[in-house]
């Protein structure tokens, strides 16, 4: 049996209580104890007259029953001399429920100024001056429930209505910011459009259908949104003869109807009319958060997109995307170019000072060993992807109120330049569906003309966006590894200041998440916060310094994953412990204690080992190599075969002739790229166009350099073991 529902030591306020509505409610709640105050005018339905009759009858009705209730005849627009009857007769207040109302319709065109002044004043004035005398006394006491009376009218319209309708849609945008307000004190507002025959429904509807909406058909609503156990809060509901339903906003996807840097016409609002008004897929923001997200998510496309013809089928509904569609979809060509200015930049933004003197080869172009931080390798495509590349593509309809940096991998092959021209491919390697999120992993290729400089993994974490069916892990997800566990080797503590991401922006993330308080704000978020790669970068600087002497050419990768914000002007404490070459990286806010980086690590070169590099390939490592071979087979989609093979090998054929045959032997050290005839079957052919053949026999075009520019082109059967692949990914790992 389910425990009654009582009212016992609250004291309730129902205002116009002495008939229909108001009078069924202050019977209810005075039969389940609350202490009641009757409050009524006792005028007409037109707001004429005054009387104490109707208001001293419902008080001498709640009392012959046991219950507890005095009356009240003021105005409501009194709001003040109602509470405190409350306050005089029961010592405090606990639920408000605006009822009273009038009536004066009439058709648009003859509505005089007293008709739409005085309906105003009674609904919403009114509304307002009794919610606001019990507004801190609820706030102070940390509980308050307060019931408006909207009406069908105001939410659908009505003939003759034009002001009780106004006002009372009015009383719903009044109750939607007091349930925002009154949240975290515990004090709940909602609003009903009650369907009651009552004095007012009489008016406008047949007397057999009045019977059936019985007020008492109204009040067990009342009762349940004003009471402590209920946590409703700013939601709107129809009911009546013993029905009820909620109501919530519905918007159409909409559609863009502008192109970046163009202006806006009423021809392009008219093209598109269809798709503006179009329900399929619609969405239903429930608050005003919500509605702007998806406004910022328009605006980053418009910024890079199409706008119109993005929407190749005019009229038609957008098509139905899932984020797994975006899986192996390639982003345009990304090209950065940057001078010593922003290498400079960047090393301040990830807090370098002057006033460390180890710093200054970061920090001015004129020192002897001038050199750009090995982390800035994520910054040549950074600018391009928040500029909205990522967005473009098909199923990641992102909201980047929502996008938070989940995980990093960034792994260097040569040491960065401190000014050039670079470019990047960026993969979408997988989408994860992680139930609280979704998480994107996007590779990134970073070259210098055709040399391949750095490959960077980006995790983003979409909050919110998961439970679309997708996988929960992926191969290609560069592990997080968990640090030893004994005390750290060394530990740094380093300042962020206040302004921190207003300067680390400047490289090149201007996700306003990092410097807008509202928009922070729409992502949950007190005050924006720090970007992931910032403290990605102290906690990177901290280990080149600690263990590589700031030797930019030790620093081979790292790994970070991103577990909680941190805030600009923090202090962040770095742990390190040194595991032979791979130093593991554990960051905490010195303030808090909260870990925010974890199973992190830095893998070095070994101290004077110089980068193993090809004789013919000009800089490349042969690990690298293969990775880059394991990831571009994989891209193919190749199926798996159970032969295992250790001998890795591909030939350059012209005319069906073996030209040039190449062999990784992965059973030889650190994967020496061997070259000479092959005898045995080659797993893997490549071809090439007779333009860049000739330039490879002649020595222009290294082979390497060519596979990774994508001129030599894969022929018939790739045959990949997994033994092959396992040992390409221990080899990643070295
Ligand atoms: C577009 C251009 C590219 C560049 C983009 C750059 C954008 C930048 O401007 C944005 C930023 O810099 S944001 C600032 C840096 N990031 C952060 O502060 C995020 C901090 N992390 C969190 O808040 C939570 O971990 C959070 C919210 C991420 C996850 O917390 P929960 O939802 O509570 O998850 P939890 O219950 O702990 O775990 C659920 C599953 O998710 C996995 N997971 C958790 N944290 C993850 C993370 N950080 N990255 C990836 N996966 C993560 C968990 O492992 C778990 O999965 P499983 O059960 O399979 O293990």
């Amino acid at each position: 049996m389910s425990v009654p529902l009582t009212f016992a030591g609250k004291v309730v306020v129902v205002t116009g209580a002495g008939g229909g509505l108001g009078r069924e409610y202050a019977l209810a709640f005075g039969r389940r104890g609350a202490s009641v105050v009757v409050n009524d005018l006792g005028g007409d339905i037109k707001g004429g007259g005054k009387s104490s009759v109707a208001a001293d009858k419902v008080v001498e009705e709640i009392k012959s029953k046991g219950g507890k209730a005095v009356a009240n005849y003021d105005s409501v627009e009194d709001g003040e001399k109602v509470i405190q009857t409350a306050l005089d007769s029961f010592g405090r207040i606990d639920i408000v429920v605006n009822n009273a109302g009038i009536l004066r319709d009439r058709s648009f065109a003859r509505t005089s100024d007293l008709d739409w002044d005085l309906i105003h004043r009674v609904h919403l004035r009114g509304s307002f001056m009794v919610s606001r005398a019990a507004w801190n006394h609820m706030k102070n006491q940390k509980f308050g429930r307060i019931i408006m009376t909207a009406s069908a009218a105001g939410i659908y319209g009505n003939f003759g209505q034009a002001n009780y309708s106004s006002a009372k849609l009015g009383l719903l945008g009044l109750a939607n910011t007091l349930a925002i307000e009154g949240q975290k004190y515990n004090v709940h507002c909602n609003t009903i459009a009650p369907i009651a025959g009552s004095r007012l429904t009489e008016t406008v509807m047949p007397p057999d259908l009045v019977e059936s909406l019985k007020a008492e058909y109204v009040a067990p609503l009342v009762l349940w949104l004003s009471h402590d156990q209920c946590q409703e809060n700013g939601s709107l509901f129809e009911v009546g003869a013993g029905w009820i339903g909620k109501l919530r906003w519905e918007r159409s996807l909409g559609s863009i109807v502008r192109k970046k840097n163009q202006g806006m016409s009423p021809e392009a609002v008219r093209d598109q009319w269809n798709r503006i008004c179009d329900f399929t897929n619609a969405k239903k923001p429930s608050t005003i958060t919500e509605s702007m997200a998806s406004l910022v998510e328009v605006l980053s496309r418009v910024e890079t997109e199409e706008g119109i013809s993005a929407n190749p089928t005019r009229g038609a509904p957008a098509p139905a995307t899932s984020p797994l569609d975006a899986v192996g979809q390639k982003l345009p060509e990304m090209t950065f170019s940057y001078s010593h200015m922003q290498s400079i930049l960047y090393a301040l933004g990830v807090g370098m000072s002057t006033k460390d003197d180890d710093h200054l080869k970061f920090l001015y172009e004129g020192h002897e060993d001038f050199s750009c931080l090995p982390t800035f390798g994520v910054i040549p495509s950074m600018g391009s992807l928040m500029d909205g590349g990522l967005a473009s593509l098909p199923g990641l309809e992102i909201d980047f109120t929502r996008l938070l940096h989940g995980e990093q991998y960034l792994e260097i092959y040569k040491p960065l330049p401190t000014s050039g021209t670079l470019t990047s491919q960026a993969t979408i390697a997988d989408v994860l569906d992680k139930g609280t999120g979704a998480v994107i992993l996007m590779d990134v290729n970073t070259y210098s003309g055709k040399e391949l400089l750095c490959y960077n993994q980006f995790s983003l974490f979409i909050v919110g966006a998961g439970g679309f069916g997708g996988k929960r892990t992926s191969d290609k997800s560069v592990s997080t590894v968990a640090p030893p566990k004994r005390a750290p080797d060394v530990v740094v503590t380093d300042a962020t200041t206040r302004d921190q991401a207003a300067l680390y922006r400047l490289s090149g993330d201007w996700n306003p998440l990092h410097i807008d308080p509202s928009f922070a704000a729409m992502g949950g978020f007190k005050t924006p916060i720090l970007h992931g790669l910032c403290s990605f970068g102290f906690a990177g600087r901290h280990v080149l310094k600690q263990f590589a002497n700031n030797d930019v050419s030790r620093f081979k990768s790292i790994k970070v994953r991103f577990v909680k914000p941190v805030l600009p002007g923090q202090f962040l404490q770095t742990e390190m412990w040194e595991e032979g070459n791979r130093i593991h990286i554990e960051c905490k806010v010195k303030e808090s204690g909260a870990v925010v980086l974890s199973g992190a690590y830095v893998d070095l070169h070994p101290a004077g080992d110089v980068p193993e590099v090809l004789p013919e390939v000009d800089g490349l490592r042969s690990e690298l190599v293969f990775a880059e071979i394991g990831r571009r087979i994989k891209d193919l989609g190749v199926e798996m075969v159970k032969k295992v093979n250790a001998i890795f090998s591909w030939e350059i054929t012209r005319g069906g002739n073996t030209v040039s045959l190449w062999t990784i032997d992965l059973k030889h050290g650190n994967g020496a790229l061997l070259k000479g005839p092959y005898t045995g079957k080659a797993d893997v052919t490549f071809t090439v166009s007779d333009e860049d053949f000739m330039d490879v026999v002649q020595g222009h075009l290294n082979p390497q350099k060519a596979f990774f520019a994508g001129k030599l082109k894969v022929r018939g059967n790739i045959m990949l073991s997994q033994k092959l692949e396992v040992i390409l990914k221990d080899y990643a790992k070295l």
